[in-house]
Parts: C-alpha cells; sequence; structure tokens
C-alpha cells in the first residue's frame, strides 16, 4: 500500500511531547510513542530544529542506515513528504557500491584488468548475493553472541559447494555443482577463490570469516594432497557436504612459530598410532570432528587424521575475537588412531604440513584485502555525512591526509594480491611450493601490516565510535580490535618477512656482485 503524504506544514504540526513527528530521507516517523524508548533519549527528539522537522543531517551523523531497516522502527514510518522522494539507499544484494575505492578498479565502471574475464563478473555477483542473502545475517548475529554457525546455514552453504571453493581449483572440485552452475569446476581458478575470499570479509565479522569453516580450508589439503585414495573416498565427501568438521592441529602451547618444536608425540603400537600432546589456537576445534594433527614420532614428524573420541577433548580458548571462530585447546589423551589414517609418509610430516601454508598464507592476504577496503568505504561515508565543526569531517585537511594513506595502502595490497593469484593460476602446486612461498611470506607481511596502520587510521577518524562495539562504528572497531589476527595466523608478520629474505638470499646467484 502506498504511503500517505504529507506536506512539510502538517508535519511542523506535530513537534511535542506525546504527538512528535520527523523527517528522515523524505519518509515520515510518527515517534510520540517511541521517544521514551529512544535510545539516545527523548530530549533530543524534542529540540529545535528536529521535533516536527527534516532531520536527515542528524540522523546520519549519529546512527547507520540499517537502525531505519530493523522491523521494530521500520514500522515507525506513517508517510512520506509530499513531491519528495527517498534518496539514501541500501545496496541490493549483489549491487555494487558507487563509492570511490570501496570496489577494486575491476568492479568499478570505466576501468579495466588483465585478470578478470565475464565468468567472474557472474561468479562475483552471484557470490555477493548470496552472501548477502544467505550468510550475513548469521555472519552478524554469530561474530555478536558467540555461537558457531549454524548448520541450516552450513547446508546452505554446502548446496553452492562453498567449502569446495574456499580450497581453490583442483581435482576436489570434479563432479561438483559450483554457484548453481555459473562456474564450471574446470575454470574455476585462483581468481574465483580471490573473489570469495575478498566477499566474505565484507561484513565486519572476522571471526565469522574463520567460523565460516576455515577448518576445512587448512584442514583438508593435507587429506586431499597426500592422502591415499581411500582416505579421501573415507572423509573429504561428509566434509565438503558440511555433515562433518575438520580442523588443522598444529600450533601447541610449545610450539607457534617454531613448529617443529611440536611435542604431540605418537607411538606406533600394532595397527595404531597413540597420541599423545596437546594443540592450542585451533580454528573451528571446538566443534570439529576430525583433527589433521601434526605428530612427533621416532623417525621425524607424521601428519594422522585424528577422529574425535573420549580420549580427545576441546575447550574453548578465550580471544580478543568472537568465539564464533570456535578456536580450541585440543587435548590428546593416548588417543587411539588407525595406522590407516596416516597422510603421507611417516618422517615427512613437516614437509605436507608446511606446503600448506602458502596457500592458507595467500588466503589471509585476500580476506585482510576485503575488510580493509571496506574500512576504507566505511570512512569515507562517515568523513561526509559526520559534520564537525560546522564542515563535513573531510574538510579538515589531517583527515583527507588519512583517507590518502589508506586509499594508497588498499590499492597497493590489491595490486600485489592480484599479481601473485596471477602466478598461482600459471603454476602447478609444486611450482607454487618453490618459487611462491617467500613472495607470499613477504606478501602476508605486507598486507597485514598495511591493514593495522588502516585500522589505527581509521579508529582516529570514527574518534569513540571507533572504540564503541555497536553502533556507528561497529565496522571499524571490530577491525581495530581483529586485524592482529592477520598479523598472527598462519605465521607471524615478522616470521614471514624474514622467511621472504632467506628465500630471496638463497636464491641469489652465485656470481651476484655490484
Ligand atoms: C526514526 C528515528 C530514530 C530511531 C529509530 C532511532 C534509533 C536509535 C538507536 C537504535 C540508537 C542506538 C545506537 C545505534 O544503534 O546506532 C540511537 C541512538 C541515538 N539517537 Fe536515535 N533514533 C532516531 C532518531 C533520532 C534523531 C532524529 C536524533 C537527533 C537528535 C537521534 C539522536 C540519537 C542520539 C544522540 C543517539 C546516541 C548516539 C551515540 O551513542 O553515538 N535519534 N537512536
Amino acid at each position: 500500500m502506498p504511503y500517505k503524504e504529507f506536506t512539510l506544514d502538517d508535519i511542523a504540526r506535530h513537534h511535542k511531547e506525546g504527538d512528535l513527528w520527523i523527517v528522515i530521507d523524505s519518509k515520515v516517523y510518527d515517534l510520540s510513542r517511541f521517544a521514551d524508548l529512544h535510545p539516545g533519549g527523548a530530549g533530543v527528539l524534542y529540540a529545535e530544529g528536529i521535533a516536527g522537522k527534516d532531520a536527515t543531517q542528524v540522523f546520519f551523523g549519529l546512527h547507520r542506515l540499517e537502525v531505519l531497516q530493523r522491523p521494530q522502527y521500520a514500522r515507525l514510518q506513517i508517510g512520506a513528504v509530499r513531491g519528495q522522494t527517498e534518496t539514501i539507499k541500501p545496496l541490493s544484494p549483489g549491487e555494487l557500491s558507487l563509492v570511490p575505492y570501496a570496489e577494486p578498479t575491476w568492479l568499478t565502471p570505466g576501468y579495466f584488468s588483465p585478470y578478470y574475464s565475464d565468468n567472474h563478473r557472474k561468479f562475483h555477483k552471484a557470490m555477493r548475493a548470496f552472501l548477502m542473502e544467505v550468510v550475513q545475517p548469521e555472519a552478524v548475529q554469530c561474530e555478536e553472541n558467540g555461537k558457531r554457525i549454524s548448520q541450516e546455514v552450513v547446508d546452505k552453504l554446502s548446496e553452492i559447494n562453498f567449502l569446495a571453493m574456499r580450497l581453490g581449483p583442483g581435482k576436489h572440485l570434479k563432479g561438483l555443482t559450483l554457484m548453481g552452475g555459473i562456474v564450471k569446476p574446470e575454470e574455476y581458478d585462483y581468481f574465483h577463490e580471490l573473489i570469495l575470499n575478498t566477499e566474505i570479509a565484507r561484513f565486519g565479522t572476522r571471526a565469522f570469516v574463520d567460523g565460516l569453516l576455515n577448518g576445512g580450508v587448512i584442514a583438508l589439503p593435507p587429506v586431499l594432497n597426500f592422502g591415499t585414495l581411500e582416505q579421501r573416498a573415507k572423509f573429504v565427501p561428509d566434509i565438503l557436504a558440511g555433515k562433518k568438521y575438520i580442523s588443522l592441529a598444529v600450533s601447541e602451547a610449545f610450539a607457534g612459530s617454531d613448529v617443529s618444536g611440536a611435542q604431540t608425540v605418537a607411538v606406533r603400537d600394532g595397527d595404531e598410532w597413540i597420541v599423545t600432546g596437546t594443540k592450542k589456537w585451533i580454528t573451528n576445534g571446538t566443534f570439529s570432528d576430525y583433527f589433521t594433527t601434526l605428530c612427533k614420532t621416532d623417525t621425524g614428524f607424521v601428519v594422522l587424521l585424528v577422529e574425535r573420541s573420549d580420549a580427545v577433548s576441546t575447550k574453548p580458548v578465550k580471544t580478543s575475537y568472537s568465539s564464533t571462530a570456535g578456536t580450541a585447546f585440543v587435548t590428546f589423551d593416548k588417543a587411539r588412531v588407525p595406522v590407516a589414517n596416516t597422510l603421507g609418509q611417516v618422517g615427512k610430516g613437516m614437509s605436507i604440513v608446511l606446503s600448506n601454508f602458502n596457500h592458507e598464507r595467500w588466503m589471509v592476504t585476500a580476506t585482510s584485502l576485503g575488510a580493509q577496503r571496506l574500512v576504507v568505504e566505511e570512512c569515507l561515508k562517515w568523513t561526509n555525512q559526520r559534520i564537525a565543526f560546522g564542515k563535513p569531517l573531510h574538510a579538515q585537511a589531517v583527515i583527507r591526509a588519512k583517507l590518502a594513506t589508506m586509499i594508497s595502502r588498499v590499492e597497493t595490497c590489491q595490486a600485489w594480491v592480484e599479481n601473485i593469484t596471477h602466478q598461482m593460476n600459471n603454476m602447478s602446486y609444486q611450482e607454487q611450493s618453490d618459487k611462491l612461498a617467500g613472495p607470499i611470506a613477504l606478501l602476508k607481511q605486507f598486507v597485514s601490516k598495511a591493514g593495522r596502520e588502516t585500522a589505527e587510521d581509521a579508529t582516529q577518524i570514527f574518534g569513540g565510535r571507533g572504540i564503541t562495539v555497536t553502533g556507528m562504528g561497529k565496522v571499524i572497531e571490530n577491525y581495530h580490535r581483529t586485524s592482529p589476527f592477520d598479523a598472527i595466523l598462519a605465521g607471524a608478520e615478522d616470521v614471514l618477512g624474514d622467511l621472504g629474505v632467506r628465500q630471496a638470499i638463497r636464491r641469489m646467484p652465485k656470481n651476484a656482485r655490484l
């Protein structure tokens, strides 16, 4: 039913306690009964220039657009201003933002890129729409209440083969229908995966990005790349279908960056291994059925697929991001693991685990990139709509200088991530391990550092709102609190920088001289 129309004079008559109307972006709201419930207090609503008036500018200096979309507030609208039309609208699912730098160049009308095809564009549109409709509401809720992703959403993710796509291109995609058939398994490449990874980071819910089956992304490659046919047939289909969950159990209280310091021990006993030890910071661990576990044996390291049992217990590790990521402390108390669950050769465990790190690190840069872009967009919008000292915030040179460095950082990160992604697209897994370990390590160091600098700048721009969990600055608060995760997970920033340089030094030509 069309809304009733009112003139500005009609509206102006309703300006007092018990009879209060205001206008926001051409929509007329009756706040008579709501005023006493208003989280910002009733008094501010009766102020001159607000009560009975168009309060659009003041409103957007204090609230996000989403406030008006919540059903309990949307129903306060009683009509529209005659002759005016609504101009401020949320993006519809799949739609691109027109805010400068809110989208990468390849998605900006009138610009070009050598990397993306029409299929990538179609895939991007469908993925963004899917994520906005199916995943975003759950992401926001779980980030707040700390609960794990629901089986209902996991089932919907499985329908499009989401986890299989998060694993990247490869044989595991064979025979699967990806994204409703938009991309054929043999067409799916690292740019499709880059799109997926940047899009999942656009809700400002960092822990949920990891809760979104990230355990599978890092724990399945050893099964896919080193597991036998039988092992793959037994474990992979249920995990890809979202019926079982898996996580990677490598880091320990005893050994973080120093992976080889791991102390979890596996001892052979006939057809079984007996596993004893602990693992820490295990993403998705609290709800995993399987653990891809690095263990020490008397003949070197081995990777075992350990199933949850009475001898395997998990408890949450309380970190500074939401427990929706399922971060766990895992205890193996003489857990008996069939020898048939050995992944690859005994003694080769370390190289199996290390070969997996390149993809994981690249993935972290991709999600960081998506989040950084969102932060830039939030800052551009905020500095445009927030009036301070009588002018928009961006009238201050110091604010524009911050925006300049934030934009430059995200564009630099984008260019480097795309370059590495292009290399990955043209190299075998083996070549990637050989040639890209160093560059990816340096890339990750650079991108996560850039992210934390951007988080700092954004917090300065948002002020108190940047340190407030809800409301205007909630995305900035989340990013500022959680961007250190990108600097730590999958290899600490400084260790990775060093790894990259050591690899370069190893490749120096013997005869190189100035
Ligand atoms: C349809 C009209 C309105 C609704 C539904 C509404 C709702 C809300 C809500 C839900 C909050 C909590 C903060 C958040 O979640 O963002 C809030 C805070 C606030 N509102 Fe409103 N509001 C309305 C109109 C206004 C207007 C016209 C003013 C103008 C003075 C105003 C002033 C404030 C202030 C000062 C705060 C506290 C902001 C802060 O803590 O940063 N509100 N409002």
